[in-house]
């Protein structure tokens, strides 16, 4: 069996796109998922394993864990994409401070906790694979500014780049770890046209790409043998305008 490449949140957007190139490809794939749905069928008629898994907690986190180690004894990679884009919970009164520090919570889990527990669990798994190793992180180019509406989700982005670099040195030469930056890829459905046509002048380029240009970058990425410890943006320029 090909060892597989383990895609988290890779049910949907711009993880599902990365699925199903790399399945196309012939390449085993894994993917988790929160809520079983219709269009699942369809990544599990490609072969894709597909994991229920909510990283939420602690507990989740550690469930999933166990659970992918019945499934498999190796991987080729491991590809951290799930997210939660939740802007910042604002208010004074306790209640509204209550749940800023629940997002908070919920953010570091998902973006930084899940990550540190799966790499350290899964780095056996990923030497007994003969041959190239990855570990993929899915920040966001904005980290590097910060953002007024989604503080908590921006900080745990950058501690997600912080644990690619550590994870680098710690993995070296056996594992490669390097994150993508992303910024305006996909919209969600729900974006209206104002916000689109204000947040597409955010870039140079001013364009939507769509998902391809995130799974062309985690197949150079994973097809480059000298690159470890980076941060690639792909962001249409932003930083230049
Ligand atoms: N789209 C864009 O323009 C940009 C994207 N990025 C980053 O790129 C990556 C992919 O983006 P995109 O596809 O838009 O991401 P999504 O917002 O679609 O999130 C990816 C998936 O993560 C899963 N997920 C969410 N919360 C949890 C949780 N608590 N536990 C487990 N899984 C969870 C969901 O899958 P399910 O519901 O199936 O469980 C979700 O569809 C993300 O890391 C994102 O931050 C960065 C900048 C721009
Ligand atoms: N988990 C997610 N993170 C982000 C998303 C998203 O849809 N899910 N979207 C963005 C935006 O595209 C932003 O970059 C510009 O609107 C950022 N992160």
């Amino acid at each position: 069996m090909r060892a597989p490449v383990l895609i988290t949140g890779g049910g949907r957007r711009l993880g599902r796109h990365a699925a199903e190139a790399l399945a196309d490809q012939g390449q085993s794939v894994i993917i988790t998922y929160r809520t079983e749905r219709s269009d699942l069928e369809q990544l599990r008629a490609k072969g894709v394993t597909t994991l229920k898994a909510d990283f939420s907690d602690q507990a989740g986190i550690l469930d999933f864990i166990a659970c992918l180690k019945r499934e498999t004894s190796c991987l080729r990679a491991i590809i951290h994409n799930a997210s939660d884009w939740l802007p910042d919970q604002k208010g004074v009164d306790n209640a509204s401070l209550s749940q800023a520090a629940d997002n908070f919570h919920h953010l570091f889990s998902v973006h930084m906790l899940a990550p540190f527990l799966i790499n350290q669990a899964c780095q056996p798994l990923l030497l007994a694979h003969n041959g190239p190793r990855d570990i993929v992180h899915l920040s966001d180019a904005v980290v590097c500014k910060g953002s007024k509406k989604h503080g908590a989700y921006v900080a745990t982005k950058a501690g997600l780049e912080s644990l690619t670099q550590s994870f680098a040195a710690g993995f070296a030469p056996d594992i490669k770890v390097n994150a993508i930056a992303p910024a305006l890829i996909m919209f969600q459905p729900d974006d209206d046209a104002e916000y689109r046509k204000k947040a597409l002048k955010k870039s140079a380029l001013q364009i939507e790409p769509g998902a391809d240009v995130i799974t062309q970058t985690i197949h150079y990425i994973l097809n480059n043998p000298y690159l470890t410890g980076v941060v690639l943006p792909v962001e249409g320029g932003r930083s230049v305008i």
